[in-house]
């Protein structure tokens, strides 16, 4: 079973003066994925960035070669999905919540040519999968409640992530089909080791990426992301 770890810079975090330079930074210091958080002031109490945004972004993304992965924190949900879509989503994730027919809304994703994914809030629970996993690419666990960047991780995230590191290598078993395993909230070079050895494989981070000190070296995000992948390493 394939053991890749993943980071996903969330761009909650960057500076929006100058997307387009904070993407090729952050990607080209050795992360994988673009995590666009999308909030609507109604599901989560925020407000941030829509597909116009993910439009301006799809050909900086393609350039240094990251996926873009568009976590909806949207309610309700599928009236949106389209728009990301053709926005260029290459990976589309929504909180069960936020659907009125999970089925379907996951369906609509994978129909538009995007993988899907469902995201669970600390309180969520993980039955939700019961009846979609054949349906789903990825598994997004909240490490904080959504709304905000910044936040303090939740530890008992880590018993969730067992959970649902053994529903995935059961159903990877039975069917050979590999399900990502994504966190969200609170990430950083301290702690991410111990999430990944929890059973994750994709990593978001946004304050810890973007708020570290700036650097010396011409790109200001390498001293981190360094210390992130040395700590994934002692995992392996
Ligand atoms: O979805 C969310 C928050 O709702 C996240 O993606 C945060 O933006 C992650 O930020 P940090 O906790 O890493 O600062
Ligand atoms: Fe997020």
């Amino acid at each position: 079973m394939d053991k890749t770890f993943r980071i996903a810079p969330s761009i909650l975090s960057a500076n929006f003066a100058k997307l387009g330079q904070e993407i090729e930074d952050v990607i080209t210091s050795g992360t994988d994925i673009v995590h666009f958080d999308v909030m609507d002031n109604h599901y989560v109490p925020n407000l941030t960035i829509g597909p116009l945004v993910c439009d301006a972004i799809r050909e900086t993304a393609k350039k240094v070669g990251a996926l873009i992965d568009v976590h909806l924190m949207v309610k309700p949900v599928d009236r949106i999905i389209p728009d990301f879509a053709k926005a260029g989503a290459n990976i589309i994730t929504f909180h069960p919540e936020a659907s009125e027919h999970i089925d379907r809304s996951l369906a609509m994703v994978r129909d538009l040519g995007c993988k899907s994914g469902l995201v669970f809030n600390p309180a969520t629970s993980l039955s939700y999968l019961d009846h979609v996993m054949d349906k789903v690419d990825m598994i997004l666990l909240m490490s904080v409640n959504p709304g905000f960047g910044g936040q303090k991780f939740i530890p008992e995230t880590l018993e969730k992530l067992k959970l649902a590191r053994a529903r995935i290598d059961a159903y990877y078993e039975k069917t050979g089909r590999q399900i990502w395993l994504e966190v969200d909230g609170g990430v950083n070079a301290q702690n991410i080791a111990e999430i990944a050895r929890a059973g994750a494989d994709t990593f978001v981070a946004g304050s810890a990426i973007f708020g570290s000190p700036k650097d010396t070296d011409a790109n200001r995000y390498n001293t981190v992301v360094s210390e992130m992948r040395a700590s994934l390493a002692t995992v392996k």
